[in-house]
């Protein structure tokens, strides 16, 4: 369930300039930040694994591999805000089925991109530590 943030200026037209378009995107990520737990979660672990790619030393081609799986995560997250914001825009409190089908797919998606962000921290992170030792 997400919370509904107040829009100062209450637009509803189109961004007039880079500068309104760059706010607006960053309000989002600050919506993102403030409302959802589990996207805090995802970029506590994401710094973390960048933390530990610092001390091991990681390759240029390890930090594009650990990059990826952290942006996967945090983009899979922002489409799973934006289905669950839309999906209560529409049904509210009500329950249905297909809004069920809609969140719970969301989810699923973030999920596969936690696996695949385990699998690829397991593959960089393991040669990096038995370099380290
Ligand atoms: N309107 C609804 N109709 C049917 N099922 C719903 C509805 N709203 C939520 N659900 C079910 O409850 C679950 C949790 O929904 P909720 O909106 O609370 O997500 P959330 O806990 O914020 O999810 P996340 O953990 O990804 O942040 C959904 O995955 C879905 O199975």
């Amino acid at each position: 369930m997400l919370m509904a943030s107040s829009d100062k200026h209450r637009q509803t037209g189109k961004n007039r300039a880079f500068r309104q378009s760059l706010g607006h995107a960053l309000e989002g990520l600050q919506a993102l930040f403030h409302y959802e737990r589990n996207f805090r979660k995802h970029l506590l672990f994401g710094s973390l694994a960048v933390i530990a790619g610092l001390i091991l030393q990681l390759t240029i081609n390890e930090w594009l591999w650990l990059m990826l799986a952290i942006f996967l995560v945090l983009i899979a997250e922002t489409l799973n805000t934006i289905v669950e914001a839309v999906v209560d825009l529409v049904v509210g409190q009500t329950y249905h089925e297909l809004a069920k089908r809609a969140k719970d797919v969301a989810a699923g998606g973030v999920l596969l991109a936690a696996l695949f962000a385990v699998i690829v921290g397991a593959l960089v992170m393991l040669p990096a530590l038995g370099r380290w030792f």
